[in-house]
C-alpha cells in the first residue's frame, strides 16, 4: 500500500492526498512533521509531503508525487491524452506553484510569528503574485475546470496553491487573488463542493490545533 507522509494542515500534503482520493487509491496517511526523524528517513529535504510507493520507493516533491501517481495509476486520468493539452495543464500547474504559492509563502514565517515584513519584500511578493494573477486571467478556462472540461492535476494543484495567497493577500498585500481573476472565486467554490474536498478540509481543521502547537514549539 502507498504511504503518504505529512500532516493535514499542509497544502502540499493535501494536493497529493486529493489526487490519491480522486484515483480511489488506498493509502496510509502517516502524520509526520518537518524536523521529525520519521520524515527525515523518507525525505532528505525534510519537507512534507513524502511518499513510499506500494513498491517501496520513497519519493518527495508534490509535483513529482502527482506525476508519479499519473504514471503509475493512469485511471481516472488527471492529465489529458494529447501532448498539447498535457502541456497546457502543466503550464497552469507550474504557474500556480511559482508565481502564487511560493511567492506568498515567503511571507508565511513573518505572518505566523506576527513579525514586521520589510516593504521591499512585500513589493517583490506582490509583483510576482500579480504575474500569476495575470497569467491565470489569460490561461485559465474555467469551463468549468481550470484547463477545460475535465478535472486535471492543475485544478488540484491550484486549489491548494491558493491557500497562502488567500491568507496573506488581503491582509498584507492589498491583493485579493480570488477577486482579481474573473471566474476564480466561482471555480474555487465548485472545487470545495465535493466529498473529497470536504473530507480534506475537515481533516485540515481537525489538525489545526496540533499544527499550531508544532509551530509554537518551533518558534519558541
Ligand atoms: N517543494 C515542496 C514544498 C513542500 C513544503 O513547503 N512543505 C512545507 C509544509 S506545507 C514544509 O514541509 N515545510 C517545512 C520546512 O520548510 O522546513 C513540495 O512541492 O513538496
Amino acid at each position: 500500500m502507498i504511504t503518504l507522509y505529512g500532516f493535514p494542515f499542509s497544502n502540499y500534503h493535501n494536493m497529493v492526498k486529493h489526487a490519491l482520493m480522486v484515483k480511489g487509491l488506498d493509502f496510509d496517511e502517516q502524520i509526520t512533521y518537518p524536523g521529525s526523524p520519521e520524515l527525515a528517513a523518507v525525505n532528505p529535504m525534510g519537507k512534507v509531503p513524502a511518499m513510499k510507493t506500494a513498491q517501496g520507493t520513497t519519493l518527495s516533491e508534490s509535483s513529482v508525487l502527482l506525476e508519479y501517481l499519473e504514471d503509475a495509476y493512469p485511471q481516472p486520468a488527471l492529465l489529458p491524452r494529447n501532448a498539447e493539452d498535457r502541456a497546457r495543464v502543466r503550464r497552469i500547474t507550474k504557474l500556480s506553484e511559482l508565481y502564487l504559492e511560493l511567492s506568498a509563502r515567503r511571507l508565511l514565517p513573518a505572518v505566523l510569528a506576527n513579525a514586521d515584513i520589510p516593504p521591499a519584500t512585500l513589493t517583490e511578493v506582490r509583483e510576482t503574485m500579480e504575474r500569476g494573477v495575470n497569467g491565470l486571467k489569460v490561461l485559465a478556462a474555467f469551463s468549468p475546470y481550470v484547463a477545460g472540461p475535465e478535472l486535471s492535476v492543475a485544478d488540484i494543484f491550484l486549489r491548494y496553491a491558493l491557500a497562502i495567497p488567500k491568507l496573506v493577500g488581503p491582509t498584507h498585500l492589498n491583493l485579493d487573488v480570488l477577486a482579481a481573476v474573473p471566474g476564480l472565486a466561482e471555480w474555487d467554490a465548485m472545487m470545495a463542493d465535493t466529498d473529497i474536498a470536504r473530507k480534506i478540509d475537515a481533516d485540515q481543521q481537525a489538525n489545526a490545533p496540533e499544527f499550531m502547537a508544532y509551530v509554537a514549539k518551533r518558534l519558541a
